[in-house]
Formats: structure tokens, C-alpha cells, sequence
């Protein structure tokens, strides 16, 4: 059967279009994104084929299976690749929303058993196939949200099977929804009541026991665990990082959300993927960033949540550090994996400039999945997932015009999504 082909004429603009993109953008290559003005796309099956400017355009001459849509006055731009979330969860959290809106601190309700062991003792229970069906429901959201590539953490399950029944239901999302989707075991997210005392037998668990088993049924890509004071220390954390390479998995690690304590230049030795979160940010992690390969991500929905510092974005831009934003969508920490209002955070609160945050969210969140060869850009031979916006008079109109829905479709695999 011949494959479907859609052209997609009178683009206002199209940006990140181009084929030699280098990801990841740093620098000033993050604001000065390619962009054509009036032009047109056209796309066969579920890959981009050819893109220009409209006085370029020779013409259509197979009119056969044709679908024309009419950009005018619309901005196209590749959909988001978001390369932090824990969007597999069983509950959500609002009785802690309300608590910290009453006083406590994030830190004081994990203490008190809440945070992340409250997810993990509801997630325990839920099954396996009802967890997939709810994120399913979610990640259906996101999509229709611009969200066109996403990884998805394990960590709510603490316990073998827990964790193995996580990393399951990504898998049979990668399996059944139509976006690239890696998978990180996060086993050491948080130290389980039963090793309070003895947390270095817990880390014992997850690499003689868990991460052989994950890495038997190949249920992750990465590897991460929280670097953080009354988590996992950068010691502790070295081990999880070690163990996983040995099973071929590298790291994404948490690290600096709350406390700098080394985690930075740990993971940069160590090569990490990436290092996420940085609302602390010292000379230091800059300088260790600097040498390495490492990607820093940016998690600005979490800090509007918890009332945190934002992650110093400008100043890793000034140092030439490659910088991804992401959702951190969770039930604790960030209860929205909307990437339109990550957009607008990036910007606003962490002044970003339009193009150099649409830079953060797309190619350079799918080079922080390794996934930049198949998402991130209008490129020849790409996937063609990418957002039309509705009619608006420039890309800063996205996120100055925070909360609005400013999408018309999105379209994932050269096919509308619905
Ligand atoms: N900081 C660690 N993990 C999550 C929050 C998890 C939770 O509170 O459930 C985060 O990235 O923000
Ligand atoms: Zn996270």
C-alpha cells in the first residue's frame, strides 16, 4: 500500500529545521536556532522528507494519497522531548500539597514516611496491569500536550518485584504507545523503613538483586539514583553507577536538588548521560560540567512546585554546558508533565530566551535520551513529530502566554494524534 504523504503549506515559521544539527546545542546556538520563514513541509509514512521555503516549493506532482493542510499564519516546531519523569505512579499526593501549603517542608514530610515511600507503599499494592492502564490515560495526555519522546523512571516500587513491575509497565507503554520512550531503574530513589538503619545493605539489594533482574528481562536503558541528604550519598551512589555499567547502563543521575555533595563531579568522572535537577549549582559542578560530556537538565516545574531555586540555566548557557529541560512529572515533587508550561517557566523564571528554551525541550532533551537521531529537529529522514501551533504572531507568544493552549495538532509518527 502506498504510503500516506501530507503537505503542509504557508508555514509562518518552521523552526528547528535543518540537517546537519549538531546536538547537543550549547551556547549561543541555542538562541540562534534554524528557522524558515513561510515554508512548507512535507512528510511521507512517518518520517519527515523535505522541508523549504515556499518560493522554493516546485510544486506537487503526485497528487495521489495527498493530504494538503494549510499553515497560515502557524508555527511548527518539533514536538517535546521530555528526558525526566516518574510518570508511572499509583497515587497522587495532594494531602502533602496541603501540608506544605500549611508549613512543612518537602524534606519534613518525606521524614515523617510521606513523599516518595507514601508512593511506593500505594504502588506495592496496585497491580500491573492497572498501573499500565492509568499511564497509559497520562502519557495519552502528554502526547496530545506536544510530548513526542519521554523517559520514564522506576523508583516508586523499592522492592524487587515493585521495581520489576515499574520497569514492566514502561516497557509495555514503549511496547503500545506510538512515542519513543527509554526507561531508567531507579531503585535507589529512596532508602525502604526496613533499611533506616542499615541503608548500605539497601544498596546491597538493589545491586545483587534488582539489577540483575532488570537487566535479565532488558527492562531499562539508565540507571539513576538520588544523590541527596537523607537519600543516597555520592559513595552510595558511585556503587548504583558502577553496578549498572557493568550491566551496560548509563547514568542519569539525581543530583543537587537540595545539597551539593560531590554528585556533580561523581558523575561527570564517571561519564554520566546526565546530571538532572542542579537547583544548588557550585563553581565547582560548573567546572566539572565543563570537562566532561556530561548533560546538565533543568527541572523548573519541580522548583515552581516546591518553591525552590531555579536551576541556573543562563550560566550554563554563558559556559557553553549543554542544557535539556525537563518535566520531572511526578505525583510528589511535580504534579505535571505539561512541557507547554515547562516552556514558559524556562523563559520566565528562568530567563531563558523563547528560542534557547524550545532548544532545551526538544533536541537537547532527546540528546539527553541518546535519542537525537530519531527526534529533537525537522530533519530528513527524522520522525515526523512535530507541533502546530495555533495561528499566533511569534514563537515568544508560546510561552509569554502561559497557562493558553496554543496548539492545534500534534503530529506523531506523520499521522495527526487525537
Ligand atoms: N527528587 C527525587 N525524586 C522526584 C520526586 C519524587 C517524589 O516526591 O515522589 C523528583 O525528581 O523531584
Ligand atoms: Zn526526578
Amino acid at each position: 500500500m502506498e504510503q500516506t504523504k501530507v503537505l503542509i503549506k504557508n508555514i509562518k515559521a518552521l523552526y528547528l529545521a535543518d540537517e546537519n544539527i549538531a546536538a547537543p546545542l550549547v551556547g549561543s546556538k541555542m538562541k540562534d536556532l534554524p528557522f524558515l520563514e513561510n515554508a512548507y513541509l512535507a512528510v511521507e509514512g512517518d518520517h519527515i522528507v523535505g522541508y523549504g521555503l515556499m518560493e522554493d516549493w516546485e510544486g506537487i506532482t503526485d497528487w495521489n494519497n495527498l493530504e494538503i493542510i494549510d499553515a497560515d499564519n502557524q508555527i511548527i516546531y518539533p514536538t517535546y522531548c521530555d528526558s525526566h519523569t516518574h510518570m508511572v505512579f499509583a497515587n497522587s499526593r495532594e494531602e502533602e500539597f496541603e501540608d506544605r501549603i500549611k508549613g512543612l517542608s518537602y524534606e519534613e514530610i518525606a521524614q515523617r514516611g510521606g513523599g516518595i515511600l507514601n508512593s511506593a507503599k500505594a504502588l506495592q499494592q496496585k497491580d500491573e496491569d492497572t498501573l499500565f492502564q492509568e499511564a497509559k490515560q497520562r502519557l495519552d495526555k502528554l502526547i496530545k500536550l506536544g510530548t513526542g519522546a519521554i523517559e520514564i523512571k522506576s523508583g516508586y516500587g523499592l522492592t524487587k518485584d515493585a521495581e520489576l513491575k515499574m520497569l514492566r509497565v514502561a516497557k509495555r507503554l514503549q511496547k503500545e504507545m506510538p512515542i519513543p520512550i527509554k526507561t531508567t531503574f531507579l531503585g535507589a530513589h529512596a532508602i525502604p523503613p526496613e533499611y533506616k538503619e542499615k541503608p548500605d545493605a539497601y544498596v546491597d539489594l538493589i545491586i545483587n538483586e534488582m539489577l540483575p533482574a532488570v537487566a535479565e528481562e532488558k527492562l531499562a536503558d539508565y540507571i539513576d539514583a538520588f544523590c541527596e541528604k537523607g537519600y543516597f550519598t555520592a559513595e552510595q551512589t558511585e556503587r548504583v553507577i558502577d553496578a549498572g555499567a557493568k550491566y551496560g547502563l548509563k547514568a542519569k543521575i539525581h543530583v543537587n536538588q537540595f545539597n551539593a555533595m560531590g554528585g556533580v563531579e561523581l558523575c561527570c568522572k564517571k561519564g554520566a548521560i546526565s546530571v538532572d535537577h542542579l537547583e544548588i549549582l557550585t563553581d565547582k559542578d560548573i567546572a566539572a560540567l565543563k570537562n566532561s560530556s556530561t548533560m546538565a537538565v533543568g527541572l523548573p516545574s519541580c522548583s515552581f512546585f516546591l518553591g525552590l531555586d531555579y536551576t541556573d540555566g543562563k550560566k550554563l548557557i554563558s559556559e557553553n554546558i549543554p542544557l535539556a529541560i525537563a518535566s520531572d512529572f511526578n505525583p510528589g515533587s511535580t504534579p505535571s508533565g505539561n512541557m507547554n508550561f515547562v516552556f514558559s517557566l524556562a523563559c520566565v523564571k528562568m530567563k531563558l530566551l523563547p528560542t534557547e528554551a524550545l532548544a532545551a525541550l526538544t533536541i537537547n532533551g532527546a540528546k539527553a535520551m541518546e535519542l537525537d537521531k530519531e527526534v529533537g529537529s525537522i530533519s530528513v529522514g527524522k520522525k515526523a513529530n512535530f507541533i502546530i501551533t495555533k495561528p499566533v504572531k511569534n514563537l515568544a507568544y508560546i510561552p509569554y502566554s502561559f497557562g493558553e493552549n496554543n496548539i492545534d495538532k500534534v503530529f506523531i509518527n506523520g499521522k495527526e494524534y487525537k
